[in-house]
């Protein structure tokens, strides 16, 4: 996959090689639970219970990430519209890494996603743009997805660093030559995660816009217009509805609300 990537950007011959889609993509919307550390099996099977209950909805991709221990039977319980993804992985398929997960692990689970860069991992267990980068190219390679989280910190924002804070969290794995098509953004400000000051729309649909023209210019037109771009940072029932109409969001990475039946209104929030 990133053989292709490079002769896409590095053939003479690129155009006719490559041709990138001339028409616009419509992206399927995404939204993400992130239970983060917690729940136990009593909460895990209320959760279960409020998903599986819920109407299907195929023109949303649903994917839900519970805590390591319980992934296996999260997976094993949730209906098959509702996928599970882990909330990190090791850069290797295996070795001496006390704690970690491979997504060799992830995938023999039967798994196909899992959420790396997220602003805990950044700023709570000091995981560096390097470290994220290389567990995400290990993630593709090995055939798991990947929603790959930047954003900035409020001290960043103040100080008017917004777009280069996220800009250079993506620029780490544009320089690894990935492969788009399995990588969903989430664009989570530090600052609205678990505060419940949630970026306005407009807040949240500018720095979407910054984002896809980044793609646009350092990796091309066809991934800037599939990529997903979801936002993250105290979205809740009453909120999401308003953050899905803007052009560039499409959808959303959500963490305390997704412990509660109104995620569901969530999921549904674009229908
Ligand atoms: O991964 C999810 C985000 O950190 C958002 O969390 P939150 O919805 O509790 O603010």
């Amino acid at each position: 996959m990133i053989f292709e990537s490079h002769l896409r950007h590095f053939s003479p011959f690129k155009h006719i090689f490559f041709p990138e889609p001339a028409e616009t993509m419509a992206r399927k919307f995404f939204v993400g639970g992130n239970w983060k550390m917690n729940g136990d099996f009593a909460s895990v099977d209320g959760i279960v219970a409020f998903l599986n209950q819920s109407a299907d909805n195929s023109n949303v991709d649903v994917v839900v990430a519970p805590p390591a221990p319980y992934l296996a039977y999260a997976k094993a319980n949730l209906k098959a519209g509702v996928l599970v993804a882990a909330q990190n992985c090791y850069k290797t398929a295996k070795g001496a890494f006390t704690g970690e997960i491979s997504p060799a692990m992830i995938k023999d689970l039967g798994l196909e996603w899992v959420i790396l860069g997220h602003s805990e991992r950044r700023h709570v267990f000091g995981e560096s743009d390097a470290l994220i980068a290389e567990k995400t190219v290990h993630a593709l390679e090995s055939g798991i997805k990947v929603i790959f989280c930047i954003g900035e910190k409020l001290e960043e924002r103040e100080a008017g660093h917004t777009k280069d804070v996220n800009f250079r969290q993506l620029q780490a794995i544009v320089d690894k030559g990935v492969s788009w098509e399995n990588i969903v953004i989430a664009y989570e400000p530090v600052w609205a995660i678990g505060t419940g000051k949630t970026a306005s729309p407009e807040q949240a649909q500018e720095v979407h816009e910054w984002v896809r023209a980044f793609l646009k210019e350092k990796v091309s037109p066809a991934v800037a217009d599939a990529t997903r771009i979801i936002y993250g940072g105290s979205v809740t029932a009453d909120n999401a509805a308003e953050l899905g109409k803007k052009p560039d969001i499409d959808g959303f990475l959500v963490g305390g609300a997704s412990l509660k039946p109104d995620f569901v209104k969530i999921i549904n929030a674009r229908s």
